[in-house]
């Protein structure tokens, strides 16, 4: 008996609809609507002024928008950043966040206490609480220090750390909570071009990671790490979504080339 193989498509993990906001005057976002399906990579780019960053906010409860609905796996949220453990989204910043006195283990382990599955570090070795959780915690640091490649700094202070192993720190804190949503908020900012060939391979396999079903958001000045990472990209040029699609239609589009890539910022 012939077998029928039916692909389903991955569901939308993220999902904006017609966002919009205003400060005063100024419309930062107009109309902006894209989706983040699960296991892939969607950046955000745009010249300076664009509204990536107003967007992150957005997606984060930084910025609360005057119009559109955002939903998370398919239910409408109104995010708020105390909020997004809850719906399974981690995120890192443009400045780093992290705490000047703890160790690089310790500031990576403090991340797994934000998981939105019951402490999973704890869950996954069936251990019940306390020292053991915390132990777990570190183990699980060390684990991702060593895959990022940075497990020599475990015992380093963050002031000590070059600025390239202190995002990857930054990222592995966000990433031992297990997100289901990872949101990077311009992840290349400050690292020389050798850095940003390793982070976007970095990037690349984050889905990969756990069931596969990992999605990652990024919003990115630089145009070499978002084509190389990202499955879908989405142009923003003064609020509004010129272009979305493959890193190849973008690289094609016309209006894209007019707006960013033939500027100041293609270099
Ligand atoms: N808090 C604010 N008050 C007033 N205007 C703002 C505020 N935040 C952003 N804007 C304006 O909104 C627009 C979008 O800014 P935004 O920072 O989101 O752009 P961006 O694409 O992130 O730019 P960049 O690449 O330079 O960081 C810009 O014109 C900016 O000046």
């Amino acid at each position: 008996m012939q077998s029928i193989v039916t692909r389903s498509e991955p569901p939308i993990r993220l999902r904006l609809d017609g966002i919009e906001v205003r400060f005063g005057g100024l419309v930062a976002l107009e109309d902006v609507s894209l989706q983040v399906p699960a296991g892939s990579v969607v950046g955000v780019m745009g010249p300076n002024g664009a509204g990536k960053t107003t967007l992150f906010n957005v997606v984060c409860g930084f910025q609360r928008p005057r119009a559109g609905t955002l939903s998370f796996d398919g239910r409408p949220v109104r995010p708020a950043p105390h909020r997004l453990v809850r719906h399974g989204v981690a995120r890192t910043l443009q400045g780093l966040g992290l705490f000047g006195g703890l160790t690089v283990l310790e500031n990576v382990a403090a991340g797994a206490s934000l998981s939105h599955r019951a402490p999973f570090v704890t869950s996954l070795l069936g251990l019940p609480s306390g020292a053991r959780t915390q132990r777990a915690a570190r183990d699980a640091a060390a684990t991702l220090l060593d895959e990022f490649g940075i497990g020599d700094y475990a015992q380093s202070l963050p002031p000590a750390l070059p600025y390239a192993v202190a995002k990857k720190v930054a990222l592995a804190r966000a990433l031992i909570s297990d997100p289901t949503l990872l949101l990077l908020d311009e992840p290349a900012g400050g690292l020389d071009s050798a850095d940003i060939e390793e982070l976007g391979t970095l990037i690349r396999r984050l889905p990969a990671r756990g069931d596969g079903s990992r999605s990652v958001m990024l919003v990115e000045h630089n145009v070499d790490l978002i084509m190389s990472v990202c499955d879908h990209i989405v142009v923003l040029d003064f609020g509004k979504v010129i272009a979305a699609g493959t890193p190849d239609e973008i690289r094609a589009d016309p209006l894209v080339a007019a707006a960013y890539l033939g500027g100041k910022d293609a270099a």
